[in-house]
């Protein structure tokens, strides 16, 4: 196979660092031009091991200068909280709140309860965990922080959310559960759920501890009489089952489908018995997964979902929860190491793999299950050794360098007896373990998207956002395909593959890597797959050098209808006649394709239909009936096919993760 190897080396370098900007690139810079070129020709690029390589960087006069010497300045950088800034933000909140409260039209009170709403988010964020600054609301920050969202909640009909911040304002130290006020709030926040009868318990127990003073009952009352219960938000989210049950050889897959292996294409998925359109192949956990820095704002940093009322880590600003659930299984696993270094992550300008490297081990329940994994990934998955350069070793050993720092830094192997830099024989494997990785994830990395919905229609407009990417360990076993037999979508952060074509048994079981064949020069796809991949595609699409999608007519090629001939006729010039096919020699009519043809069409502009009116269930049926006709009677590239399968694609993956704005 021939090899572009620059263009090579600018895709390997970018899944190391993704960003032009950033230290690590200097920190390379540096290194580089430190040991020269013959040290890392002569030396550095022939050593055989990872564990060769991580020792060099350490401990080779060359090199080791320049890496001790930074690595050695590694300190904790992240978004601190502040009691001040969270207690101005709330003095906000609660302005807004009371203008609200006392105005009559409608808008603008929406209007001042999403702006207090906007301001009661930064307290939440800000704000320092209990007792931390007692200069501040007596160390109370936090509590008066969600204390006084759960009004605004209320006040905008948000009754879960509501009762959820009124729990963590008095698990964050406010004396509530004596408080009439307390008790009242709750009322209303049933109220605003539908739950009356919770509604009036809670209103009892705020009569019994109010006593004789009656003002804030009857005022909640009144409140109460006017409130209508808001509509539950149905979820439309549905974690499919896999088809004909789980596999018991490949984890997350479904019975379905069994892996193979071939010199030339490595190991991959195929069908094990016969597939339909619309089976469920795949539905996989990640074994780590990472959210891009730019969706710290906007997206849980432990489940992905969008935020609306964010939770805020207790130590740092710099990340957000959709619950204090997420909250509290991130912070006792990998946030803890990653919470105060999370703005170094980001300024080393290091792509998101990197992130996912580091998580392996942050993580892992102990140093021994971080290394097993990492191990275990990399001895199964490709890393395609024969093709690194010694460059790009350099470049991921330093990442590994720096990545064992922050741990080091971090205090995941417990209180170190040096500050120093020079790594101990367990940190060496860690190190070791962390460079295999950067090489796994450069090629098995899934990215992980949602699609954005617009308010007017769940498929016109709709746009496809990556919010991160995840390492699956059975979904990495997918070759890839330049028109995939199957689509990806996800349900948080689960991996989910749908098949978008009949299989035969032993049929490929292909996803894509990115260079389709619909919008994508053969000599562009397999460009980019040769640079980002180290491989030269031989699929169908390639090999046939299908045309782009717009420049498709609507040709269709009909299989022969003799028994067992495989041969490819084209639309038949007079109906009325049989045609020749020049493989089996026999006289065929294609009558009843031509006719199939005009049902699948038909069923395919049932589906749109469907799809234009947003029924998606509806279309997916139409959609897998339409396709599972076509496949019986022609052949790709077809170009209402092609339509058929992207249109299913958008509606499976309307059943996983969507979200507005
Ligand atoms: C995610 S892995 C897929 C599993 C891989 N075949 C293995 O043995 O581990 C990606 C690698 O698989 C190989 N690959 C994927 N699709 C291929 C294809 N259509 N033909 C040949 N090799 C392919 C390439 O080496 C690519 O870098």
């Amino acid at each position: 196979m021939e090899y572009d190897t620059s263009y090579q080396q600018i895709c390997s370098t970018r899944t190391v660092q993704s960003d032009k900007k950033g230290f690590f690139n200097e920190f390379c810079a540096d290194v580089r031009s430190a040991c020269g070129d013959k040290w890392l020709q002569n030396y550095f690029g022939k050593l055989k091991s990872n564990a060769a390589r991580v020792l060099s960087i350490f401990s080779d006069r060359e090199v080791c200068d320049p890496v001790l010497g930074v690595l050695e300045h590694v300190q904790p950088v992240f978004k601190a909280k502040e009691a001040l800034f969270s207690a101005q933000r709330r003095a906000q909140a609660d302005k807004y709140y009371l203008l609200a409260c006392s105005t009559s039209e409608e808008e603008e009170r929406k209007e001042l309860l999403q702006q207090g709403l906007l301001a009661a988010h930064l307290a939440v964020i800000r704000a320092p965990a209990r007792n931390v600054d007692e200069s501040i609301d007596d160390g109370l920050t936090l509590a008066l922080a969600y204390r006084s969202r759960s009004s605004i909640l209320i006040a905008l009909g948000e009754g879960e959310a509501a009762l959820s911040d009124l729990k963590l304002a008095s698990n964050f130290g406010l004396e509530l559960k004596e408080s009439v006020d307390y008790y009242c709030k709750m009322a209303k926040a049933y109220a605003t759920m539908g739950e009356n009868a919770r509604s009036e318990i809670s209103l009892k127990i705020a009569e019994k501890l109010a006593g004789s003073d009656t003002g804030l009952i009857i005022a909640s009352r009144k409140e109460i009489a006017n409130i209508k219960p808001k509509e539950k938000e149905e979820t439309r989210e549905l974690l499919p089952e896999l088809t004909h049950g789980p596999n018991p050889e490949l984890s997350g897959a479904a019975q379905g489908v069994k892996l193979v292996e071939t010199k030339e294409k490595g190991r991959f998925v195929v069908a094990n018995g016969g597939l339909k359109t619309g089976d469920v192949v795949l539905c996989e956990n990640p074994v780590a997964a990472c959210l891009l820095p730019n969706f710290f704002g906007t997206n849980c940093h432990h489940c992905f979902k969008r935020l609306r009322n964010p939770v805020a880590c207790l130590h740092c600003s710099g990340v957000a929860f959709c619950s204090a659930q997420c909250m509290g299984e991130a912070s006792e696993s990998y946030h803890r190491f990653e919470c105060e270094f999370m703005d170094l992550l980001i300024g080393s300008g290091m792509s998101i793999l990197c992130f996912i490297a580091l998580r392996v081990f942050t993580q892992a329940s102990s140093l021994e299950d971080g290394l097993n994994t990492a191990n275990l990934l990399f001895e199964h998955l490709c890393s395609h050794e024969d093709v690194r350069q010694a460059d790009d070793y350099l470049q991921r050993s330093l990442m590994a360098g720096f990545l064992l720092r922050i741990l080091q830094k971090a205090q995941y192997f417990g209180r170190r007896k040096t500050e120093g830099v020079n790594p101990t024989a367990v940190e060496l494997q860690v190190a070791t373990s962390l460079l295999g990785l950067l090489q796994v994830l450069q090629y098995n990395a899934h990215e992980i998207y949602q699609t954005l919905v617009t308010d007017d229609h769940r498929f016109e407009g709709s746009k496809t956002i990556h919010v991160g990417a995840g390492l699956y360990g059975t979904g990495s076993y997918f070759n890839h395909e330049c028109w995939p037999s199957v689509a990806s979508y996800f349900v948080g952060k689960k991996l989910v593959l749908r098949t978008t074509k009949p299989h035969r048994p032993n049929e490929v079981v292909a996803v894509n890597y990115g260079p389709i064949f619909t919008t994508m020069h053969l000599k562009e796809r397999q460009r980019s797959l040769r640079g980002r991949y180290a491989f030269s595609c031989n699929c169908m699409a390639c090999q046939e050098n299908w045309p782009l999608l717009q420049k498709l007519d609507k040709h269709v090629r009909f299989w022969c209808t003799s028994a067992n001939c495989v041969y490819l006729l084209k639309f038949p010039k007079d109906l009325a006649k049989d045609v020749r096919c020049p493989r089996c020699r026999k006289n065929v009519s294609l009558k009843e394709s031509v006719a199939k043809l005009i049902k699948i069409e038909e069923l395919y502009r049932e589906a749109a239909q469907a799809m234009h009116a947003q029924k998606t269930v509806e279309a997916i049926e139409l959609f897998k009936e339409g396709i599972d006709l076509f496949y019986q009677i022609a052949a790709l590239p077809h170009k209402d096919t092609l339509i058929a399968q992207h249109s299913l694609l958008k509606c499976l993956a309307d059943t996983g993760t969507t979200f507005k704005k």
